[in-house]
């Protein structure tokens, strides 16, 4: 089958933090993650770039010019971030604070309505009056409620980073699992009506993985204990059960969570082969089993998802080494920029190989584990030139298309991402955008805008563009 399903939408995602500053009166400097790129000592050691958020896209203020470009292009989704910190800059009551600390809060309309006393008025009419832009232009939302920020009255990572003992420890101190769940079920509670999905977080693998283990990534708090991961791990998918059963007594629109995935793939595939199985169940099934299937010892019942969103960019290079793996550099996330891999796989402009192949099977994994409705919820490519996104736009969507006609229930495929914006401990350096922007923060298009534009509204990969599904040319501009 050459067309996708009537019902699939094309689209793409977006977080709050990335794209929303870029004006005076669209600051939001009550997160940790502006805290953590702002600190000297962070930008002198050169863990983050010194690029400063506020100098964004400014979609706060200019989110008409995203959406008309996104309706013009076609599009039919949108999954977008809400910051915690804008919602509640300020801590939430004293009493809510303390039963969350001693894990008895009753998450029920009358503590909802209580907290209208202490939203961000401004912040929450104005999300509102963004997410109706989007629906009047006949956009579908899915609402994510958690993509790395949290607020500065919660996590203090630069306290955390010195071994600074603090209760602002974020995600390590227990309290979350409730705040997490009481902020998730405002926002249904006020937003409902707004959007066809919800999620509660973008990639909490991320959160605990770069936090935590991979410290040179330039994610707070940059603290080395595989301790600290695993009960942040745990604090995460306590906070996810939760929020999923206070969320489902507002609403029963459904409610996923997104996801970091790559392709293990094994340097020698008749000795590295078990290495991979491994590899699947530590980076995917461990987080993904206990929230579907249930898990005693953190106290899930199991059935907490709705569907899935999988993100993927490239694949994974494996070793055997013992009973366990290694990955290895020069492949996937950790080749060198805008060159070749001994694959002959061309690298975007921060390194990652070009793996479409990898989408596909990612996708029948965790189809053929769950049965979980699913979208594609991030793909994409640092790439400044549009080089090679128009073969990497084409190549992902034919995998997410192969995956379907084996049977896998995808619903769409959202790319990252709609206009350039901050990339983290990296700044502005990578352009992930299908549309750039000027110095007056003009949008402009990149050719691959066209050509996303052109498969959006016709549901399918024209014959003109078929080409496109293959390793783009490597030629005399690499190195
Ligand atoms: O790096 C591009 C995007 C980010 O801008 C998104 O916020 C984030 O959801 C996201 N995840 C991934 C793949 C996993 C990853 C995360 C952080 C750093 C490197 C790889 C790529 N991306």
């Amino acid at each position: 089958e050459n067309n996708f399903p009537e019902d699939f939408k094309f689209g793409w995602s977006q977080s709050g933090f990335q794209s929303e500053m870029g004006y005076d009166n669209a600051m939001d400097d009550k997160s940790d993650w502006y805290v953590w790129v702002h600190d000297k000592e962070n930008i002198q050691s050169g863990l983050v770039s010194g690029d400063m958020p506020e100098n964004g896209p400014g979609y706060w203020n200019n989110y008409k010019s995203f959406h008309e470009a996104a309706q013009n292009m076609g599009l039919k989704m949108a999954r977008i971030g809400v910051e915690w910190s804008r919602l509640f800059p300020e801590p939430f009551p004293e009493k809510i604070m303390a039963d969350a600390k001693n894990n008895s809060l009753e998450i029920n309309n009358n503590i909802l309505s209580e907290l209208d006393k202490y939203v961000n008025k401004d912040a929450l009419n104005h999300y509102i009056e963004i997410f109706n832009d989007i629906k009047n232009r006949n956009i579908d939302l899915i609402i994510n409620m958690y993509h790395w920020p949290l607020p500065v009255w919660l996590s203090d990572p630069v306290s955390v980073r010195k071994g600074i003992k603090t209760e602002r420890s974020g995600w390590l101190n227990d309290r979350i699992v409730q705040l997490f769940a009481l902020f998730s079920s405002y926002i249904v509670y006020k937003m409902e009506d707004l959007a066809v999905a919800f999620s509660t977080m973008n990639e909490p693998n991320v959160v605990y993985g770069n936090g935590f283990i991979n410290i040179k990534s330039g994610f707070p708090p940059s603290y080395l204990s595989s301790e600290f991961a695993s009960k942040v791990k745990n604090n995460i998918l306590k906070a996810h059960s939760l929020a999923y059963d206070s969320m489902k007594k507002i609403t029963d629109k459904p409610v996923g969570i997104i996801y970091a995935n790559t392709y293990f793939t094994p340097l020698d595939p008749e000795k590295d082969n078990d290495a991979i199985a491994k590899a699947d169940s530590d980076a995917k099934w461990s987080f993904f089993d206990p929230l579907i299937k249930g898990d005693k010892s953190l106290g899930i019942n199991g059935n907490k998802l709705d569907w899935i969103g999988i993100n993927y960019y490239t694949r994974t290079m494996l070793r055997k080494d013992g009973d366990g793996y290694i990955s290895l550099k020069g492949y996937g996330h950790s080749g060198s920029p805008n060159t070749v891999t001994n694959d002959k796989r061309p690298t975007s402009d921060i390194g990652w190989e070009f793996y479409p192949e990898g989408l596909e099977y990612v996708i029948m994994n965790y189809w053929n584990r769950y049965k979980l409705p699913m979208y594609v919820t991030e793909n994409g490519i640092a790439d400044n030139g549009d080089y090679q996104r128009p073969y990497y736009l084409v190549s992902h969507i034919a995998s997410v298309l192969r995956a379907i006609n084996k049977g896998a229930n995808v619903k769409g495929y959202l790319h990252w991402s709609l206009v350039d914006n901050y990339e983290w401990a990296l700044g502005f350096s990578p352009k992930f955008g299908l549309i750039g922007y000027d110095e007056n923060k003009k949008l402009y298009w990149r050719p691959s805008a066209l050509v996303y534009k052109e498969i959006a509204t016709k549901n399918c990969i024209s014959p003109e563009l078929k080409h496109l599904d293959s390793i783009p040319p490597i030629n005399g501009l690499r190195k």
